[in-house]
């Protein structure tokens, strides 16, 4: 059996680029890539972008371990990173805070890293980001002191400082992860 590791965190905290200088440092460690009902080429991740549509018959039809909805849009796992995991994975998931209590039934040796910074940094790197507009930033900045689920073990790390020193604070706190 593998681990699931979530990524979780404020908007504007630096999720995806943890998630990706992890990947970089450990070999075979793999990125879960999510299914979200995001405009194709808004930016950001590397998402498989689906209509409403399209998701909710994915949902019904079984296509996720997970899902979840946040800004206005619906996110899902897909089905598969649970047979990945159960086969002895290690994988990597920006998972929504929301979602712990769930992922937690589904995921048994889930481990969670949640990243936090100070609200001015977030303010900032969402604003220089460029994705949404100033209203949906407004609105994802007011989300952010939303309180990790009780009974949920988590490591904390502060990702206010440069990258690469979240980055080694993670790897530390992670070990050992295996591909
Ligand atoms: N330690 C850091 N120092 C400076 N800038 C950073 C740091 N970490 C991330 N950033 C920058 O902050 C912005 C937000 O990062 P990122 O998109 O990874 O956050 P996120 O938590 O995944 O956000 P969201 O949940 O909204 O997708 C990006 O422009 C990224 O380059
Ligand atoms: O505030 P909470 O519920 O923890 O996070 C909600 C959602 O916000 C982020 O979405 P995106 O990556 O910005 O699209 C997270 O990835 C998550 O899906």
């Amino acid at each position: 059996m593998g681990r699931l590791i979530a990524v979780v965190g404020p908007s504007g905290v630096g999720k995806d680029s943890v998630m990706e200088a992890l990947c970089a440092a450990c070999p075979g460690l793999l990125p879960v890539r999510r299914v979200i009902t995001r405009a194709p080429g808004a930016g950001g991740e590397d998402c498989e972008a689906v209509s409403v549509e399209a998701f909710e018959a994915r949902r019904a039809a079984g296509a996720f371990c997970l899902h979840w909805e946040a800004h206005g849009l619906r996110y899902g796992i897909p089905q598969d990173t649970l047979t990945q995991v159960q086969s002895g994975q290690d994988r990597l998931a920006n998972l929504s805070r929301a979602v712990l209590p769930e992922a937690q039934a589904v995921f048994p040796r889930l481990t969670v890293l949640h990243l936090t910074a100070r609200p001015e940094t977030l303010a900032a790197r969402l604003s220089a980001r460029n994705r949404e507009t100033p209203e949906e930033i407004a609105r994802r900045l007011a989300r952010a002191p939303f309180a990790l689920p009780e009974g949920v073990p988590a490591v904390t790390v502060s990702n206010d400082g440069p990258l690469p020193e979240t980055v080694a604070r993670a790897l530390q706190a992670l070990q050992p992860v295996r591909g």
